[in-house]
């Protein structure tokens, strides 16, 4: 007949075998396991007479770097109460929600309790949210065929320089670009060679501007770019380099090439005093006038005046 005492330790491991979660006990100064419930020993194997960085913990040949013992005690070497964390296994390479607590086994040397709680279906849910919620926000700044800022993340950074502008008392230029005939190049080509048209167009506009200045895709076959700091003959050249750029394209669709051009309007602001709604508005004349005088080249509106 087993004692009382015999008996009730068996009960006590009888429910903690029956946990969904994994228990151990450890000494704390050896690090020895003393106790690993059901759970633990079908996950991590029989503890035999290993130490817990031996038999929970891959390739460790020594305690964990990550043990948190050092937070259960005190200076004066006191258990500090309970200590929770989450950590990805190093053997089985799933997450646990950890509740880590020191306290005095039966014959008094000091003990470590790790409950551990299988988390990995909720942080895959959390990973995907988060990355879903990284694809919604890109979704809504870029457009999806160029990549390019969309129109409302031209509004929204565009607004953002010309505050700084008006801050550093620097100008800002705006570049509208309109691919010429483009109805035509979809009928010859398709619309899937007038989308490769676009995407060559964004890849001029990326790769001829700088980290500070936002080009977009406004829509259909229509461009823009603003150019934080730059005024208004920085901007025409730069807009004279990306007309010969996209002039010199040649775009292999099948057995035929594609050719494209562009037509451009340039205008700027002193010191970002202008909005970028006049900006866009004024560009846009120039580049109508561009279009209405033989395409393929730059119409230039000046700077833009405030109350004229
Ligand atoms: N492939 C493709 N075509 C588009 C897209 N968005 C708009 N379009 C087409 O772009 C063409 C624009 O034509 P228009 O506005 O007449 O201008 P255009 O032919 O370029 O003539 P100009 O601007 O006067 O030189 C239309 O045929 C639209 O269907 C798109 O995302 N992909």
């Amino acid at each position: 007949m087993p004692d009382n005492q015999s008996v009730d330790r068996l009960a006590i491991e009888t429910v903690l075998d029956s946990l969904d979660a994994l228990v151990y006990v450890a000494d704390m100064d050896t690090h020895e396991l003393l106790f690993l419930n059901a759970y633990g020993r079908e996950k991590w194997g029989e503890p035999g007479a290993r130490k817990c960085w031996q038999v929970l913990q891959k390739g460790q040949t020594g305690p964990c770097a990550f043990c948190t013992n050092p937070l259960l005690l005190d200076e004066e070497g006191m258990p500090t109460g309970v200590y929770r964390w989450e950590f990805r296994n190093t053997l089985t390479g799933r997450w646990y929600q950890c509740r880590d607590q020191a306290t005095r086994w039966p014959d008094g040397r000091l003990v470590r309790i790790e409950i551990a709680t299988d988390i990995s279906d909720i942080k895959d849910l959390q990973d995907q949210l988060t990355q879903a919620q990284r694809q919604a926000e890109q979704l809504a700044n870029e457009d999806a065929l160029t990549g390019l800022a969309n129109r409302r993340a031209l509004f929204a950074l565009g607004n953002a320089a010309l505050e700084q502008a008006r801050r550093q008392r620097h100008p800002v230029a705006l570049i509208s670009l309109d691919a010429d005939h483009f109805k035509q190049i979809n009928d010859r080509f398709g619309h899937a060679g007038g989308d490769a048209v676009l995407r060559a167009l964004a890849g001029v506009l990326k790769q001829h501007t700088r980290a500070a200045d936002v080009a977009a895709r406004l829509g259909g076959e229509e461009f823009a770019i603003l150019l934080p700091a730059t005024g208004l003959d920085e901007a025409r050249e730069l807009a004279e380099r990306l007309r010969a750029k996209i002039e010199a394209l040649r775009l292999s669709h099948g057995k035929e090439t594609i050719l494209v051009t562009c037509s451009f309007g340039v205008t700027a602001s002193q010191n970002g005093e202008a909005s970028l709604d006049l900006l866009l508005n004024t560009a846009d004349i120039a580049t109508y006038r561009a279009k209405s005088t033989g395409r393929n080249r730059i119409e230039d509106q000046g700077w833009v005046q405030i109350g004229s």
